[in-house]
Protein backbone atom coordinates (compact mmCIF):
# COMPACT_ATOMS: atom_id res chain seq x y z
CA UNK A 1 0.00 0.00 0.00
CA UNK A 2 1.84 3.91 -0.91
CA UNK A 3 2.44 5.91 1.70
CA UNK A 4 -0.63 8.46 2.78
CA UNK A 5 -0.35 12.07 1.02
CA UNK A 6 -0.05 13.23 4.89
CA UNK A 7 -0.02 11.74 7.43
CA UNK A 8 -0.05 13.26 11.00
CA UNK A 9 0.18 11.94 14.41
CA UNK A 10 0.34 13.51 17.62
CA UNK A 11 0.64 16.65 16.64
CA UNK A 12 1.37 19.25 19.62
CA UNK A 13 2.21 22.71 18.42
CA UNK A 14 2.48 26.12 21.18
CA UNK A 15 2.62 29.36 20.01
CA UNK A 16 4.98 31.91 22.47
CA UNK A 17 4.40 29.42 24.55
CA UNK A 18 0.33 28.98 24.49
CA UNK A 19 -0.57 25.41 23.45
CA UNK A 20 -2.70 25.53 20.44
CA UNK A 21 -2.91 21.92 19.00
CA UNK A 22 -2.90 19.28 21.83
CA UNK A 23 -2.33 16.06 19.99
CA UNK A 24 -4.00 16.10 16.43
CA UNK A 25 -3.90 12.85 14.36
CA UNK A 26 -4.62 13.36 10.64
CA UNK A 27 -4.25 11.22 7.78
CA UNK A 28 -5.17 12.10 4.13
CA UNK A 29 -4.83 9.55 1.05
CA UNK A 30 -3.39 10.82 -2.17
CA UNK A 31 -5.81 12.69 -4.38
CA UNK A 32 -8.30 12.96 -1.19
CA UNK A 33 -9.44 16.46 -0.44
CA UNK A 34 -10.06 16.84 3.17
CA UNK A 35 -11.53 20.20 4.57
CA UNK A 36 -10.86 21.04 8.19
CA UNK A 37 -13.77 23.48 9.77
CA UNK A 38 -13.85 24.67 13.14
CA UNK A 39 -14.67 28.13 15.15
CA UNK A 40 -12.52 30.66 14.92
CA UNK A 41 -9.27 30.19 16.92
CA UNK A 42 -9.52 26.41 17.25
CA UNK A 43 -6.26 26.43 15.44
CA UNK A 44 -7.05 25.47 11.76
CA UNK A 45 -4.49 27.65 9.90
CA UNK A 46 -2.34 26.86 12.69
CA UNK A 47 -2.49 22.95 11.22
CA UNK A 48 -1.75 24.04 8.13
CA UNK A 49 1.28 26.55 8.78
CA UNK A 50 2.59 22.80 10.40
CA UNK A 51 1.93 20.74 7.44
CA UNK A 52 3.53 23.47 5.19
CA UNK A 53 6.50 23.13 7.53
CA UNK A 54 6.30 26.97 9.23
CA UNK A 55 5.70 26.31 12.41
CA UNK A 56 7.64 24.28 15.25
CA UNK A 57 5.92 21.37 16.35
CA UNK A 58 6.43 17.78 18.44
CA UNK A 59 4.73 14.44 17.13
CA UNK A 60 5.10 13.17 13.20
CA UNK A 61 4.56 14.93 10.21
CA UNK A 62 4.76 12.69 7.29
CA UNK A 63 4.72 14.03 3.46
CA UNK A 64 4.29 10.95 1.16
CA UNK A 65 5.90 8.22 3.80
CA UNK A 66 8.92 11.14 4.79
CA UNK A 67 8.86 13.40 7.81
CA UNK A 68 8.79 17.02 7.00
CA UNK A 69 12.20 17.37 8.61
CA UNK A 70 13.59 15.16 7.04
CA UNK A 71 12.71 17.13 3.32
CA UNK A 72 14.88 19.98 1.90
CA UNK A 73 12.91 23.05 1.57
CA UNK A 74 13.09 22.85 -2.11
CA UNK A 75 11.83 18.87 -2.00
CA UNK A 76 9.13 20.51 0.30
CA UNK A 77 8.14 23.39 -1.83
CA UNK A 78 8.20 20.73 -4.80
CA UNK A 79 5.45 18.67 -2.44
CA UNK A 80 3.63 21.34 -1.32
CA UNK A 81 2.03 24.70 -1.93
CA UNK A 82 -0.03 26.80 0.44
CA UNK A 83 -2.93 29.35 -0.17
CA UNK A 84 -2.57 31.35 3.17
CA UNK A 85 -5.34 33.91 4.42
CA UNK A 86 -3.13 37.08 3.86
CA UNK A 87 -0.12 36.50 2.04
CA UNK A 88 2.57 38.92 2.28
CA UNK A 89 3.67 40.37 -1.61
CA UNK A 90 6.69 42.25 -2.38
CA UNK A 91 5.52 45.96 -2.87
CA UNK A 92 5.31 46.68 -6.66
CA UNK A 93 5.01 42.81 -8.09
CA UNK A 94 3.38 42.65 -11.13
CA UNK A 95 1.27 39.50 -11.37
CA UNK A 96 3.22 37.74 -13.23
CA UNK A 97 6.19 37.88 -11.73
CA UNK A 98 4.46 36.76 -8.07
CA UNK A 99 3.00 33.89 -10.09
CA UNK A 100 6.79 33.06 -11.14
CA UNK A 101 7.77 32.53 -7.85
CA UNK A 102 5.90 29.09 -7.55
CA UNK A 103 8.18 28.16 -9.94
CA UNK A 104 11.11 28.61 -7.47
CA UNK A 105 11.71 25.04 -6.28
CA UNK A 106 12.64 23.89 -9.99
CA UNK A 107 14.56 26.19 -10.92
CA UNK A 108 18.13 25.62 -10.25
CA UNK A 109 20.51 27.72 -7.82
CA UNK A 110 21.32 31.19 -8.98
CA UNK A 111 19.91 30.16 -12.16
CA UNK A 112 16.64 32.62 -13.78
CA UNK A 113 13.04 30.69 -15.24
CA UNK A 114 13.19 28.89 -18.37
CA UNK A 115 10.85 29.35 -20.88
CA UNK A 116 8.72 26.32 -19.21
CA UNK A 117 8.39 28.07 -16.22
CA UNK A 118 7.08 31.02 -17.98
CA UNK A 119 4.28 29.16 -19.64
CA UNK A 120 3.34 27.30 -16.54
CA UNK A 121 2.51 30.74 -15.37
CA UNK A 122 0.72 32.21 -18.26
CA UNK A 123 -1.11 28.38 -18.81
CA UNK A 124 -2.05 28.72 -14.87
CA UNK A 125 -2.97 32.28 -15.14
CA UNK A 126 -5.13 31.35 -18.43
CA UNK A 127 -6.97 28.89 -16.58
CA UNK A 128 -8.17 31.15 -13.38
CA UNK A 129 -9.53 34.03 -16.10
CA UNK A 130 -6.35 36.21 -14.85
CA UNK A 131 -4.36 36.77 -18.06
CA UNK A 132 -5.67 40.35 -18.46
CA UNK A 133 -4.16 40.96 -15.32
CA UNK A 134 -0.17 39.71 -16.32
CA UNK A 135 1.35 43.01 -15.96
CA UNK A 136 -0.91 44.72 -13.42
CA UNK A 137 0.49 45.29 -10.60
CA UNK A 138 -0.68 42.91 -7.34
CA UNK A 139 -1.63 45.88 -5.61
CA UNK A 140 -3.73 47.41 -7.99
CA UNK A 141 -6.31 44.33 -8.12
CA UNK A 142 -9.37 43.91 -6.16
CA UNK A 143 -9.23 41.67 -3.00
CA UNK A 144 -10.93 38.77 -5.19
CA UNK A 145 -8.95 39.21 -7.89
CA UNK A 146 -5.63 39.01 -5.74
CA UNK A 147 -7.23 36.20 -3.67
CA UNK A 148 -7.20 33.79 -7.36
CA UNK A 149 -3.39 35.16 -7.82
CA UNK A 150 -2.78 33.64 -4.41
CA UNK A 151 -4.32 30.39 -6.27
CA UNK A 152 -2.44 31.04 -9.39
CA UNK A 153 0.93 31.06 -7.84
CA UNK A 154 0.07 27.65 -5.76
CA UNK A 155 -0.91 25.79 -8.73
CA UNK A 156 1.99 27.13 -10.16
CA UNK A 157 4.48 25.34 -7.82
CA UNK A 158 2.16 21.71 -8.86
CA UNK A 159 2.79 20.62 -5.62
CA UNK A 160 1.16 17.02 -4.53
CA UNK A 161 -0.45 18.49 -1.91
CA UNK A 162 -2.68 21.99 -1.56
CA UNK A 163 -3.18 23.60 1.65
CA UNK A 164 -5.72 25.92 1.71
CA UNK A 165 -6.50 28.31 3.95
CA UNK A 166 -10.05 30.02 3.44
CA UNK A 167 -9.28 29.70 -0.80
CA UNK A 168 -12.50 31.54 -1.17
CA UNK A 169 -13.55 34.48 1.23
CA UNK A 170 -12.62 37.27 -0.86
CA UNK A 171 -14.44 35.55 -3.59
CA UNK A 172 -18.47 36.36 -5.17
CA UNK A 173 -20.05 33.30 -5.53
CA UNK A 174 -19.33 32.32 -9.07
CA UNK A 175 -15.57 32.60 -8.35
CA UNK A 176 -16.15 30.86 -5.44
CA UNK A 177 -17.58 27.93 -7.87
CA UNK A 178 -14.51 28.76 -10.45
CA UNK A 179 -12.25 28.02 -7.96
CA UNK A 180 -13.36 25.08 -6.12
CA UNK A 181 -14.94 23.42 -9.76
CA UNK A 182 -11.08 23.95 -10.63
CA UNK A 183 -8.95 22.64 -7.72
CA UNK A 184 -11.56 19.54 -7.81
CA UNK A 185 -10.91 18.83 -11.56
CA UNK A 186 -6.92 18.68 -10.78
CA UNK A 187 -7.34 16.71 -7.72
CA UNK A 188 -9.37 14.18 -10.21
CA UNK A 189 -6.93 14.59 -13.30
CA UNK A 190 -3.79 14.76 -11.36
CA UNK A 191 -4.24 12.59 -8.31
CA UNK A 192 -4.23 16.55 -6.59
CA UNK A 193 -4.39 16.07 -2.32
CA UNK A 194 -6.27 18.51 -1.19
CA UNK A 195 -6.91 19.68 2.28
CA UNK A 196 -8.47 22.93 2.88
CA UNK A 197 -10.11 25.45 5.72
CA UNK A 198 -13.04 26.61 5.41
CA UNK A 199 -16.12 28.66 7.02
CA UNK A 200 -18.73 27.88 4.65
CA UNK A 201 -20.13 24.85 5.87
CA UNK A 202 -22.62 23.81 2.88
CA UNK A 203 -19.68 24.75 0.23
CA UNK A 204 -17.36 22.40 2.52
CA UNK A 205 -19.05 19.62 2.50
CA UNK A 206 -20.08 19.74 -1.39
CA UNK A 207 -16.81 19.56 -1.99
CA UNK A 208 -14.72 17.40 0.58
CA UNK A 209 -14.97 13.87 0.69
CA UNK A 210 -14.20 14.23 4.48
CA UNK A 211 -14.67 17.17 6.92
CA UNK A 212 -12.44 17.27 10.22
CA UNK A 213 -13.89 19.36 12.75
CA UNK A 214 -10.98 20.85 15.04
CA UNK A 215 -12.62 22.33 18.21
CA UNK A 216 -9.59 23.86 20.87
CA UNK A 217 -6.81 22.59 19.22
CA UNK A 218 -8.28 18.95 19.18
CA UNK A 219 -9.99 16.60 16.17
CA UNK A 220 -13.70 16.88 17.58
CA UNK A 221 -15.13 14.74 14.35
CA UNK A 222 -13.70 12.87 11.49
CA UNK A 223 -15.62 11.47 8.77
CA UNK A 224 -17.73 11.88 5.37
CA UNK A 225 -19.46 15.62 5.73
CA UNK A 226 -23.31 14.11 6.23
CA UNK A 227 -21.56 12.37 9.89
CA UNK A 228 -19.62 15.44 10.67
CA UNK A 229 -22.34 18.40 9.56
CA UNK A 230 -25.00 17.35 12.29
CA UNK A 231 -27.49 19.80 13.73
CA UNK A 232 -26.10 18.82 17.29
CA UNK A 233 -22.40 18.88 16.35
CA UNK A 234 -22.25 22.53 15.09
CA UNK A 235 -24.58 23.59 18.32
CA UNK A 236 -21.67 22.06 20.57
CA UNK A 237 -18.85 23.51 18.75
CA UNK A 238 -20.15 26.59 17.08
CA UNK A 239 -22.88 27.46 19.59
CA UNK A 240 -24.69 28.13 16.18
CA UNK A 241 -28.48 27.41 15.93
CA UNK A 242 -28.42 26.14 12.54
CA UNK A 243 -30.80 23.34 10.06
CA UNK A 244 -29.06 20.69 8.01
CA UNK A 245 -31.07 19.77 4.91
CA UNK A 246 -30.18 17.16 2.66
CA UNK A 247 -28.45 18.72 -0.78
CA UNK A 248 -27.44 16.89 -4.07
CA UNK A 249 -23.70 16.85 -2.88
CA UNK A 250 -24.17 17.11 0.65
CA UNK A 251 -25.47 18.51 3.87
CA UNK A 252 -26.65 21.85 3.14
CA UNK A 253 -26.18 24.03 6.77
CA UNK A 254 -28.91 26.88 7.17
CA UNK A 255 -28.00 29.23 9.82
CA UNK A 256 -31.70 30.19 12.02
CA UNK A 257 -32.68 32.92 14.32
CA UNK A 258 -34.28 31.38 17.06
CA UNK A 259 -36.08 34.18 18.77
CA UNK A 260 -37.71 37.12 16.51
CA UNK A 261 -36.65 40.61 16.14
CA UNK A 262 -38.35 42.56 19.29
CA UNK A 263 -41.72 43.64 18.88
CA UNK A 264 -42.63 47.27 17.71
N1 LIG B 1 1.85 34.02 17.12
C1 LIG B 1 0.90 33.67 17.97
N2 LIG B 1 1.09 33.75 19.31
C2 LIG B 1 0.16 33.37 20.20
N3 LIG B 1 -1.05 32.89 19.83
C3 LIG B 1 -1.30 32.78 18.53
C4 LIG B 1 -0.35 33.17 17.53
N4 LIG B 1 -0.89 32.94 16.32
C5 LIG B 1 -2.14 32.45 16.54
N5 LIG B 1 -2.37 32.37 17.86
C6 LIG B 1 -3.61 31.88 18.51
O1 LIG B 1 -3.76 30.53 18.16
C7 LIG B 1 -5.14 30.20 18.11
C8 LIG B 1 -5.41 29.45 16.83
O2 LIG B 1 -5.23 30.34 15.74
P1 LIG B 1 -5.53 29.89 14.26
O3 LIG B 1 -5.25 31.06 13.37
O4 LIG B 1 -4.83 28.62 13.98
O5 LIG B 1 -7.11 29.61 14.33
P2 LIG B 1 -8.16 29.34 13.19
O6 LIG B 1 -8.91 28.11 13.57
O7 LIG B 1 -7.48 29.31 11.86
O8 LIG B 1 -9.10 30.60 13.33
P3 LIG B 1 -9.96 31.47 12.28
O9 LIG B 1 -11.16 30.64 11.93
O10 LIG B 1 -10.34 32.66 13.09
O11 LIG B 1 -9.09 31.81 11.10
C9 LIG B 1 -5.90 31.50 18.24
O12 LIG B 1 -6.40 31.60 19.55
C10 LIG B 1 -4.85 32.56 17.99
O13 LIG B 1 -5.11 33.76 18.73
Amino acid sequence: MSAAAVDIADLRVALEKTPILHGVDLTVAAGEWVTVIGPNGAGKSTLLRAISGLTPYTGAIRLAGTELGALSRRRRAQLVATVAQSPVVPPGMQVLDYVLLGRTPYIPMLGSESATDVAAAHAVLDRLDLAGFAGRPLATLSGGERQRVFLARALAQEPTVLLLDEPTSALDIGHQQDVLELVDELRRRDGLTVVATMHDLSIAGEYADRLVLLAEGLVAADGPPGSVLTEQLLATHYRARVRVLPGEHGPLVVPVRVAGPPPG
